[in-house]
């Protein structure tokens, strides 16, 4: 007995091991993608960054000269290129001979996808806010000639201050002003342009982008998709018939969308990409005049500021070993004492900003300069800053320095807004109503403020041809990504394309449908039915070129290079991945196609308790799911069953369909169609679970088959419907009135029945080394049913390509 106690005693001191990962300690893990975990990390020194989110993939997973490796290449070299606050900021890229890891600066605010989800739908000061930094992000990307290809709320992440940062550039292309035209088919169905998925003709690459923007803020607004109240079609299952039903279909909005964004989303989500608006009609729009001096801020400037904040950094005695780091630090210690930063943003309801029509865009970033004494009396609290808050920051203090001519502030005023700043830090998260998050000042709406033509008259610097104002090919320091090694293949329409399987991850709401997927016969009747009226929409002369796109549509495979299609700007060259024994720490300025060798040798130890860990934890998640998610496992099994079984018993397919398809395991028939008349959840819940047990779906998936009622992912389909407890529910917020309870599909409404969204506290890792253990690699906290749900749906996310 005493000898147990004293064992058990020994055991809990015991230090745990630390796992690491370069000079990084790693935490838990933040979420699940493709290749991988994503893990938060930190440096055990303590120096910047303080957080970052690392992208792990295994090595054995992306073979040579595989779409996976192209595609980790070409995210990496596009991250490397792009510089803006509302873009993810890459740090540096590790390896060992195991794993590659991305290391990305942490957003700590989660998915958007998540945040509106606990919110319903977002304010319309909100969304206007949040969209008017995803059109900066876009705009900027797009004048380095790269396209993104798949912007959806799940890329789009929230630092502390809920400003938008987009992420995951796995399917960007690049693009010249000479030739936009694309031809491989990707990004989510939901969220892909018509001419992507009806169409065989090449598409302009931009436009894309700016169809997906809109329908992220429709579903910003109305905390659903648009065009999902097609009742031939509840589930927007038949992908067919939503395309159909897109294109022939005008726009309808919840009556609580502002009449304002109604008409730029009326102007955006057009199905005919010729008489879509462009980019910068979008930016143009009435109601993103609020934010016109942010959003006149040209990618020139953007890079202007970064560079002159990365010079003067290098002039501070930080031990820095990249220019990311630089970045961050630089708009923290800059030696650069010209101005000093004006009173600090307030929060405030009326996100007006008024931009003087004398100020040249120019001044902006001359202007956004920091003072290191000020920011180094921020000590403690500035380390929190990510580098998004503070280069919009930056720029809003420019703008705010400009426009209301605030001479110098002194220094105590600096003390005053760090102590400020740091108290509404403490506060607990609130809907932010301005551009700037919660440091937006109150600043009246200027009475010469007439619009945003008006501004971008005075102003205007914005550039008439964006891709004119910094050719890649001239930045010398980047690997430009036409470079990269992408096989040449054939065009990859999804004529050509193939359904997802196993490998592939599976769908969450926004994303995926259930039952994407429509037999075969269903689909060409409606294609053959729509055909025409489609070639009518996009005025093509060829129908038999848009008959047979529709005929044979399916899903592309995503294994098979995205980007390779003709009509890509792509240039083939062999990528290569350097094996090394040890970790090599790559930093991101010689960072190019190819992965170099180089310093901070880490142990293999390490990189043994990486697997280790991970195998621990399968390990352990294995015996949580047989004891307490069994529920989820009979999800799991239906919905293997229905897109991802790789099992020999698997039915037998429509010919053309199991030809295409390598990885998907069945195709619904339309017999298990449920009508429309009933319930579309119980039914689907039924039926996909009578399929499951047709099928190889084991004995506890059976056995839990009350409780998948009660937890299965389909479930979070519908309001009506929704098997929750009462008490789970979160009410709609006041400031909100009450969504129509009339569709079936408010996805992202309907899952605001459970509290999902992640807690950053839960998991910031404590930063004191003798206290970080080696369950830090493991959650303390088990997550909570609802969420291992909606991660189950996030590893299943699903792209057309
Ligand atoms: N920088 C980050 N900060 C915080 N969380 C992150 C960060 N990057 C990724 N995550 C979390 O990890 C999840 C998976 O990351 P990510 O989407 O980049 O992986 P992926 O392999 O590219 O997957 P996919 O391509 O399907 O989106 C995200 O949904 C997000 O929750």
């Amino acid at each position: 007995m005493a000898e147990t106690k004293s064992r058990q005693s020994f055991r809990s001191k015991k230090p745990h091991k630390e796992i690491r990962f370069g000079s990084y300690v790693l935490g838990s893990t933040l979420g699940e993608g493709e290749f991988g975990k994503v893990k938060l990390g930190w440096k055990k020194d303590g120096s910047q960054p303080s957080q970052v989110a690392i992208k792990f993939i295994r090595r054995d997973s992306i073979p040579k000269g595989s779409e996976k490796e192209s595609k980790v290449h070409r995210e990496i070299n596009a991250l490397k290129r792009l510089s803006h606050p509302n873009i993810i900021t890459l740090e540096e890229v590790l390896q060992n001979d195991k794993y590659i890891g991305i290391v990305l600066d942490y957003a700590s605010g989660g998915e958007l996808f998540d945040y509106i989800l606990s919110q319903r739908y977002l304010k319309d000061s909100f969304a206007c806010r949040l969209f008017a930094q995803l059109i900066s992000g876009v705009h900027y990307m797009h004048s380095k000639g790269i396209v993104h290809r798949d912007l959806k709320l799940e890329n789009l992440l929230l630092d502390k201050h809920k400003n938008i940062i987009i992420t995951d550039f796995g399917f960007v292309n690049s693009f010249t002003s000479s030739n936009e035209l694309m031809k491989t088919s990707c990004g989510s169905p939901c969220y892909a342009a018509p001419e992507l998925v009806i169409s065989n003709d090449p598409y302009e690459a931009r436009k894309v982008d700016v169809w997906s923007c809109g329908v992220i803020l429709y579903a910003m607004l109305a905390g659903y998709l648009p065009f999902d109240d097609d009742p031939q079609n509840p589930d927007g299952d038949n992908i067919a018939r939503l395309y159909q039903y897109i294109t022939t279909t005008p726009l309808t909005f919840p009556e609580y969308i502002e009449p304002m964004p109604r008409d730029l989303l009326r102007k955006v989500l057009v199905a005919n990409p010729r008489k879509r608006v462009t980019l910068k009609e979008v930016r143009s729009h009435q109601w993103l005049s609020q934010h016109a001096p942010f959003l006149s801020v040209t990618p020139i400037e953007w890079d202007k500021n970064h560079k002159n904040s990365t010079k003067s950094s290098s002039s501070q005695h930080i031990n820095l070993t990249n220019k990311n780091h630089n970045r961050r630090y630089s708009l923290i210690d800059t030696a650069s004492t010209s101005k000093v930063l004006p009173l600090p943003p307030q929060t405030s309801s009326n996100h007006a900003v008024a931009l003087p029509s004398s100020a040249s865009s120019q001044s902006i970033s001359e202007q956004v300069n920091f003072n290191p004494r000020e920011n180094h009396q921020r000590s403690d609290s500035i380390q929190s800053y990510s580098s998004a808050s503070l280069a919009l920051q930056a720029v809003f203090d420019a703008n705010d320095y400009r426009s209301q001519a605030i001479p110098s502030s002194s220094s105590q005023h600096s003390i005053d807004r760090l102590q400020r700043d740091s108290e509404i830090r403490k506060s607990p998260p609130t809907v932010h109503h301005s551009l700037f998050s919660t440091q937006q000042p109150h600043i009246p709406r200027s009475t010469t403020h007439t619009g945003v033509s008006s501004i971008y008259s005075s102003s205007n610097s914005l550039p008439k041809h964006p891709i004119i104002e910094e050719s890649p090919q001239k930045n010398t320091s980047f690997q430009p990504i036409s470079s990269f090694a992408i096989p040449k293949i054939p065009d990859l329409h999804v004529a050509n394309s193939k359904l997802p399987g196993p490998g592939t991850r599976k769908p969450r709401p926004t994303s995926f449908h259930p039952r994407l997927y429509p037999s075969q016969d269903t689909s060409n009747q409606i294609i053959s039915s729509s055909t025409a009226e489609l070639t009518q929409t996009f005025g093509r002369t060829d129908s038999s070129s848009s008959a047979t796109s529709f005929t044979n549509y399916k899903i592309s495979d995503p294994s098979v290079d995205l980007a390779s299609a003709e009509g890509d700007i792509i240039t083939p060259k062999s990528p290569t991945l350097i094996v090394a024994e040890t970790i090599v720490k790559i930093p991101t300025e010689k960072l190019d196609h190819n992965l170099h060798n180089e310093t901070d040798i880490q142990s293999k130890e390490n990189n043994e308790n990486l697997a280790e860990s991970d195998k621990r934890r399968s390990e352990s998640s294995q015996s949580k799911r047989t004891n307490r998610y069994s529920a989820i496992i009979a999800a799991e099994s239906v919905i293997d069953k229905f897109f991802g079984s790789s099992s020999p018993n698997e039915p037998t397919q429509i010919p053309e369909v199991a030809r295409s398809n390598s990885r998907h395991s069945s195709v619904r028939s339309s017999s298990s169609k449920p009508s429309a008349s009933t319930n579309p959840l119980r039914t689907k819940n039924t039926s996909a679970y009578e399929s499951s047990k047709n099928t190889a779906c084991n004995k506890q998936a059976q056995s839990t088959a009350s409780k998948s009622k009660r937890f299965s992912f389909l479930s979070f389909y519908s309001s009506e419907s929704s098997p929750l407890p009462e008490s789970h529910s979160t009410s709609t917020p006041a400031h909100l009135p009450t969504p129509p309870a009339v569709s079936r599909r408010k996805v992202l409404e309907t899952s605001n029945a459970v509290n999902i969204t992640q807690n950053a506290s839960e998991i910031e890792p404590k930063q004191d080394s003798s206290v970080i253990e080696y369950t830090s690699f493991e959650p303390k906290k088990e997550p909570s049913t609802a969420k291992k749900v909606m991660d189950f749906f996030k590893r299943r996310s699903m792209r057309i390509g």
